[in-house]
């Protein structure tokens, strides 16, 4: 029997930590997303290229962001590692911290998955609004009674990055949404690609799909609202932000509101900056309550636009009828 091949990997630019600390050193900017530099003096990480100058004997190196937060290190606020987004769609997916959003979603109805689009990808989502070969309806919120601005949905196959993100969030999501149907009683299996699941809505004529781009200018808002398509729901949505509140855009924050059983409503203002995103429940989710497991009905929208053009993009996982 002869040996099986050695699988050869492209090289390691940075294969041990004094070619990690030599690329701090030079602040390369290629080490970005490499590895994390965590600073024990400050209990802070850091990018390799962060202007803090730490010596070398107070310096560790991690691959991930998640080992540096889980050894108890926080973001810099100098260089905000939490924020650097590259790489592959599926990296950014893998990175997130599932339990967290897990628990976010049992408890709140909604999770920040953090930043998974770059600056350079949101400002092309951006610029590519008029485009319009990318898209196959527009809709004018005003003349429906929705709020102030409009929206247009991609044609099939969306453009990437928003094809990967929506197929590939949808198994994570889909996990969580086969938890939430066993605890409302009425459990579900959900496919575990997406394509299939595309298959399931369109077998109840929902064949038209759903992710959008939505553009606000000043007065601009979204009532609140409910993404139903048809009779297949998916039961968790995405936005992710595209402009940059403060500078792009004021106002405009996005807000979730729920609705228990007897109780008034609560809202909640998601803070989001761009590129972020955060995952929410679409209509009803169950909640342990003292007599037994009820619903919490919630409903999401976006508060008046008071200057600049706000953008975001729209993942929703149901096709529409
Ligand atoms: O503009 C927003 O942030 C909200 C978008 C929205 O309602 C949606 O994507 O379903
Ligand atoms: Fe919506």
């Amino acid at each position: 029997m002869t040996a099986a091949p050695v699988l050869r990997l492209a090289a390691d630019p940075y294969p041990d930590d004094d070619a990690r600390w030599a690329a701090c050193l030079a602040r390369d900017a290629r080490a970005e997303g490499a590895f994390w530099v965590c600073v024990a003096t400050t209990g802070v990480y850091c990018r390799p290229t962060c202007a803090g100058r730490p010596l070398r004997k107070n310096v560790t190196f991690v691959r991930a962001r998640r080992e540096a937060e889980r050894a108890g290190y926080r973001p810099c606020k100098r260089c905000r590692p939490e924020r650097h987004v590259a790489g592959p769609v599926s990296h950014r997916i893998a990175d997130v911290d599932w339990a967290r959003v897990e628990a976010g979603l049992d408890v709140e109805g909604w999770a920040g998955l953090g930043a998974l689009l770059s600056k350079a990808e949101c400002r092309m989502l951006i610029e590519a609004y008029d485009d319009e070969a990318r898209y196959r309806s527009r809709v004018v919120m005003a003349r429906h009674g929705f709020g102030r601005g409009e929206y247009r949905y991609y044609a099939d196959p969306a453009p990437e990055p928003i094809a990967g993100l929506r197929a590939q969030l949808y198994p994570r999501l889909a996990a969580i949404a086969e938890k939430w149907a066993e605890a409302a009683g009425a459990p579900r299996r959900y496919p575990r690609d997406h394509e299939a699941y595309r298959r399931a809505c369109a077998a109840k004529g929902q064949t038209r799909p759903t992710p959008l781009i939505l553009k606000y200018g000043p007065g601009g808002h979204n009532r609140l609202h409910q993404d139903l398509y048809g009779e297949e729901v998916f039961p968790i949505q995405v936005v992710v932000l595209l402009s940059e509140p403060g500078r792009d855009f004021e106002g405009g924050a996005f807000v979730l509101t729920e609705q228990r059983p007897r109780m008034q409503t609560r809202v909640e203002v998601v803070p989001l900056r761009r590129g972020e995103a955060v995952a929410f429940a679409v209509n009803d989710r169950p909640v342990a309550g003292k007599r037994g497991v009820h619903r919490a009905r919630m409903r999401h929208g976006v508060a008046s636009v008071t200057a600049g053009a706000r953008y975001a993009l729209g993942i929703i996982f149901h096709d529409a009828g």
